[in-house]
């Protein structure tokens, strides 16, 4: 199995190295050149199984040799073991035909722990083999900042920065990233939005004496390994609902892309799912790019579903890939475009194509509160902002297919929007309790690549 980059120009590589490289050095991400496809008999077979088994066959494939099998089992085991539920990703009834699939019983509370854990494993052992060690930079509007810090923290190889924007993410997700005390974590509260920070992040993977100098490795989706770890619960929540015998749709609360993407890539493993929705908050720059064809940034607007303010989605550049025939260099021009006007239109056969693949809708704020408020009224449910969006999108696309919506975080992080909505108090799990009287260790730094990049190398020199 070998990945190649979206934009074309850049080498082609192991997984092994596609996972410790990040961005491509051509600017685009990587994608494995072709995707293993699961007959109708082996996907049935996933019935049953652990989530952990099920991890194991659907990822497979995808690895090649970088790990033996002894060594994948081993890496999937230790990454599930602390998820406090057994079934890790449970399914939960809404409505006859509506499921929610919880994704947030990881140790951050948030659907990110599901690929994070994992990649967590998969880095410390290839880095222990290769006897090297890294700089990991993310960029987060909040979730996965505290779960790149929770899977790398006082870990001997690594370094670990994370940039979030100043003010705009939840007091509970910046303690999150704020209050642990080991050495090798520094988080970062960049003047700016989620936007910048990601846009300083491939900046940083551009600027090849910085990323050479530092061994610069990327956690955020732009490492394969996050978006493929988040395929396996397609998986196992379509064959929970009796695929691959009877088809079943999922609506994705969507910023980054990398989660819908992910199950773009079960469906084309053979995962009978009929509807793919993608759901955004009032950041809607997919829903306006599906229903119009331009792809035009307008700046970020906070809302009370923060880790979807996203304007600049990064793995849409891997659905662009696909949709043009995987030509590179088509690819690259619309980033070009993108990165000097600020917007791009997909040509008419491109975004035929898109809509053949993914249905959308928006959610305003007042929308999403009160998809808080009526979904604990009928059904006792305390979803996150984020988890209302998407249920209040489903809820138009209903039919006789079964919809999963994906609940990717704990209302315990967003309390104030859930009380708000609701009135009701989330507490955090006992081992979090005392979140609130941990003391705090986090640098302001400007918009400003340069700022940043001192910022690192002195810290790295310490
Ligand atoms: C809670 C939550 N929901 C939804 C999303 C959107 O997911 P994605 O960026 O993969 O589209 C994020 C951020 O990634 C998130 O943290
Ligand atoms: N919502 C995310 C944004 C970064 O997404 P990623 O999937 O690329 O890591 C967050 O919470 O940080």
């Amino acid at each position: 199995m070998r990945y190649i980059s979206t934009r074309g120009s850049a080498p082609s590589l192991s997984f092994e190295e596609a996972m410790l490289t990040g961005l491509a050095r051509d600017g685009g991400l990587y994608v494995p050149e072709s995707v293993p496809t699961m007959p109708k008999s082996e996907i049935a077979a996933l019935a049953g199984l652990s989530y952990e088994e099920v991890a194991y066959r659907v990822m497979r494939p995808f690895i090649g040799d970088t790990f033996s099998d002894s060594e994948f089992g081993e890496i999937i085991e230790k990454a599930y073991a602390g998820f406090g539920h057994d079934a890790r990703a449970p399914l939960v009834q809404l409505a006859p035909n509506h499921f929610l699939l919880e994704l947030f019983h990881g140790p951050t509370l948030a659907f990110k722990d599901f690929a994070m854990q994992l990649i967590g494993q998969m880095f410390q052992k290839a880095l222990a083999r290769r006897g090297e060690r890294i700089t990991i930079v993310g960029a987060t509007s909040g979730d996965t900042g505290s779960a790149a810090i929770e899977a790398f923290r006082g870990l001997e190889a690594v370094d670990v920065f994370v940039m979030f924007p100043h003010g705009r993410v939840s007091e509970v997700q910046r303690r999150q990233m704020t209050t642990p005390v080991e050495g090798n974590v520094h988080a970062l509260a960049v003047h700016g939005d989620f936007d910048d920070c990601q846009a300083r992040l491939k900046d940083m993977f551009n600027d090849f004496e910085f990323r050479d100098g530092v061994r610069l490795a990327g956690v955020n989706s732009i490492n394969w390994g996050r978006v493929l770890a988040q395929v396996v619960y397609y998986f196992s929540s379509a064959v929970s609902l009796g695929a691959p015998h009877r088809k079943v749709s999922f609506t994705v609360p969507t910023g980054n892309f990398g989660d819908i993407f992910a199950g773009y890539i079960a469906k084309k493993m053979g995962l009978p799912i009929d509807k793919l929705v993608i759901a955004t908050n009032q950041n809607d720059i997919l829903h306006r790019t599906l229903t119009s064809g331009a792809y035009t940034t307008m700046g970020v607007t906070p809302s009370i579903s923060p880790s979807m303010d996203i304007q600049v989605s990064s793995n849409f550049e891997r659905a662009l890939f696909d949709i043009y025939d995987c030509e590179g260099s088509a690819v690259a021009q619309l980033m070009d475009e993108l990165k000097s006007g600020g917007s791009f239109n997909v040509s008419q056969g491109a975004l035929e194509r898109l809509r053949g693949l993914f249905v959308s809708g928006r959610v305003s704020e007042e929308e999403t509160s009160a998809m808080i408020k009526s979904a604990f009224k009928h059904t006792g449910e305390v979803l996150c902002p984020h988890s209302a969006v998407g249920v209040k999108v489903a809820a138009d696309h209903l039919g006789v297919t079964p919809m999963i919506t994906l609940a990717t975080a704990h209302p315990a992080k967003f309390p104030a929007a859930v009380k708000a909505a609701c009135g009701q108090d989330i507490s955090l799990p006992p081992r979090m309790a005392d979140l609130f009287e941990r003391d705090e260790r986090v640098t302001e730094v400007a918009n400003d690549l340069g700022a940043l990049e001192t910022l690192i190398w002195e810290r790295l020199a310490l």
